[in-house]
């Protein structure tokens, strides 16, 4: 199995050699000893609730990973929120699976936390448009699982091209620099010229107007040049020259509506995230996010077997004992024994995923973001990264 660009290929993870190399000692071990007990096992990132929710995906690979192997597997919703206890829970014969929790959890790490930060850029400005910019901070061969994560979330669109096909959305995006700067300071009006006249008519007219001149300059201008036909400006300010951006904004937005052009819509982009988005929401009209999605923290997931034939058990500081968790209608989370009277009106959130070796769980990427967007009200989900 080869990649020339030395990743590891699905035909590797699927058969378990995209592991830790302790994983492949334990099996030797208890073949060796004759040894293949029944257990069950969880995958939790905290034991008890924290306060702080996060977005749980990921789960759509996990069945694919596991498809084909004898064991059930229960699990949080795609896009669920949780706060502490288990998010999937798998039963079987350990050495069914032992080589895959590596790939397990890292298939549900990243795109979890990719998915929480989206969600906190989601939620700093409810009513913008919200983009995803961040594939280029990524190893490409990921890139449409941070556009996955950022739609899941809520955001509006994304930048990949490769990840709409993968999605099945087109990727949405107008001009970066480079072009400004191949037609050169002083021939703006040419670019954006050019621009109108080569795209198709479906690619919306936003003029990137921070490049040479000022913001406002170049926004007058791109007015000026295409008419009608603009339908926005961006303005990517880089930090050592963005002073107060709000200034700049609330500026670009005064002179252009001097000029009856209420309609040229102003987006921002350029290292932003909640803290520094929340402040322009009412004054800019979308936004384009990047790091602040791709350098989330992985959730801290781990998998520990809790229950081994029919007996609880755990290491020191987990708990053990086959668990559920309950979202109660206050939005409260709750962790329980499962065998256990859970929580009064409080709704168990673990569903089928696998039943002997089969997927019996259906996939939706809108169904799964309007869990998210409804979850994250429920829970009162806290956007501020501060
Ligand atoms: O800062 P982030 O939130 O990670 O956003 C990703 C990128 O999107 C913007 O780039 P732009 O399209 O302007 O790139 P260019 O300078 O290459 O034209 C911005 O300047 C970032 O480089």
């Amino acid at each position: 199995m080869s990649n020339p660009f030395g990743t590891v290929p699905s035909e590797a993870i699927l058969a378990g050699e995209a592991t830790d190399a302790y994983f492949e000692r334990t099996r030797a071990t208890l073949e060796h000893a004759d040894k293949n007990p029944h257990v069950v096992a969880e995958v939790t990132a905290d034991q008890f609730p924290t306060g702080s929710f996060d977005v749980f995906t990921g789960i759509k690979d996990i069945a694919t990973l596991f498809e084909g192997r004898n064991v059930d597997i229960d699990a949080l919703p795609d896009g669920q929120l949780f706060d502490g206890g288990p998010v999937c829970r798998i039963e079987g014969p350990y050495l069914e699976f032992a080589e895959l929790e590596t790939s397990l959890l890292g298939f549900l790490s990243q795109p979890s936390g990719f998915a929480t930060a989206a969600l906190e850029a989601r939620l700093a400005a409810p009513d913008s448009l919200v983009l995803s910019f961040g594939a280029r901070h990524v190893h490409p061969s990921i890139a449409s699982t941070v556009e996955r994560a950022a739609l899941l979330a809520g955001l509006d669109g994304f930048s990949h091209v490769a990840a709409g096909e993968i999605l099945d959305r087109e990727a949405g995006g107008t001009m970066p620099h480079a072009l400004m700067f191949c037609f050169g300071e002083g021939n703006q009006a040419e670019a954006w010229t050019a621009f109108d006249e080569a795209v198709g008519a479906d690619v919306p007219r936003i003029a990137l107007v921070d490049t040479f001149w000022d913001e406002k300059s170049e926004s007058l201008l791109a007015a000026e040049t295409l008419g009608d036909d603009l339908d926005g400006v961006r303005i990517d300010t880089t930090g050592s020259r963005r002073g107060d951006f709000r200034h700049i904004i609330r500026e670009v937005r005064w002179e252009l509506d001097a000029r009856d052009r209420e309609d040229v819509d102003i987006f921002c982009s350029g290292g932003l995230g909640p803290d520094t988005i929340r402040p322009l929401r009412d004054v800019a009209d979308g936004f384009g996010v990047g790091s602040h999605i791709t350098s989330a923290d992985s959730v801290d997931f781990s998998l520990d077997i809790v229950e081994i034939e029919d007996e609880p058990i755990s290491k020191r500081g987990k708990l053990s004992g086959v668990k559920d968790v309950y979202r109660t209608p206050e939005g409260g989370h709750h962790v329980a024994l499962a065998d256990r009277e859970g929580p009064s009106e409080g709704d168990s959130l673990l569903e089928p995923l696998i039943r002997d070796g089969d997927i019996v769980r259906e996939f939706d990427l809108e169904e799964a973001s309007e869990r998210c967007l409804e979850d994250a009200e429920a829970v009162g989900f806290d956007d501020s990264t501060a």
